[in-house]
């Protein structure tokens, strides 16, 4: 594999499509959704952030997502629940999706955690998580309750059942296969989402496109840090606001 390369797909795009969303409901209990959210608001001004989408109007993000796995932060504080997010990963690709990846060696690539406000969504059919090998998805908020709409979307998965049910459940699924989140109606969705892939376990504030080697992609701030120094408060003000969660390849 080249270093600066995705691990080459194990699974054709047309049977990546014929695999199931695999449904693992109460996957997290209540105490456990506490200790992950307690662990976002207290860690989620270190880690890299991104803010998907935002309102034309207002300017608030309708989808941030913040990167957990940051300095591998998330990996350290809850090494068990991952262990316990692959096992249940590799036990569904035996059952479900033609075992094409179970004795693979895969590693966290990315956590994830999205919180989604009314007008948010994932509204490509065809999204995917390129370059995984497992996508694992955990419903932290009440479905109904803490939000409406924002129902996650497998073409042809064969039922209408929602995925998600009741704060705890987790879904799995092939990440090739294609997957979407319609709008959030009301309130406020918040998913942990961990993609497992062949290459090294990611320390870095974003979803890594680098299988190997020292990651290209560090923070636009870095690049402009000088010239922030020499700027009037209200230009840098605004330089700050724009930097925020953006990278670019150096
Ligand atoms: O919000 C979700 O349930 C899934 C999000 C997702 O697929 C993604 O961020 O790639
Ligand atoms: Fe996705």
């Amino acid at each position: 594999m080249a270093d600066s390369d995705l691990p080459p797909s194990r699974i054709s795009a047309a049977d990546a499509q014929a695999t199931p969303v695999v449904r693992l409901p109460a996957f997290l209990s209540s105490e456990e959704i506490v200790e992950i959210d307690a662990f976002h608001a207290a860690q989620s001004h270190a880690c890299g952030r991104l803010a998907k989408a935002s309102c034309a109007v207002t300017g608030a993000a309708l989808w941030t997502t913040t990167y957990l796995s940051t300095d591998r932060r998330f990996n350290a504080r809850f090494p068990g629940l991952l262990a316990r997010m692959l096992a249940a990963a590799r036990a569904a690709d035996r059952a479900h999706f033609g075992d094409y990846a179970s004795r693979v060696d895969v590693v966290p690539r990315v956590v994830e955690y999205h919180t989604v406000t009314p007008g948010g969504a994932l509204k490509h059919e065809q999204h995917y998580d390129s370059g995984s090998i497992y996508t694992f998805d955990v419903m932290l908020a009440r479905p109904g309750d803490d939000f409406d709409g924002g129902e996650f979307v497998a073409p042809d998965a064969g039922d209408e059942e929602p995925f998600f049910v009741n704060s705890g459940d987790a879904i799995v699924f092939c990440s090739h296969r294609h997957h979407s989140v319609r709008p959030v109606t009301r309130g406020t969705r918040r998913v942990l989402v961990v993609e497992f892939w062949e290459g090294e376990e990611r320390a870095c504030g974003h979803r890594c496109e680098r299988a190997s080697g020292p990651c290209r992609v560090r923070p636009l701030r870095a690049m402009v840090e000088e010239s922030l120094g020499e700027m009037s408060e209200d230009d840098r003000a605004a330089a700050e606001r724009f930097l925020r969660g953006r990278t670019v390849l150096s």
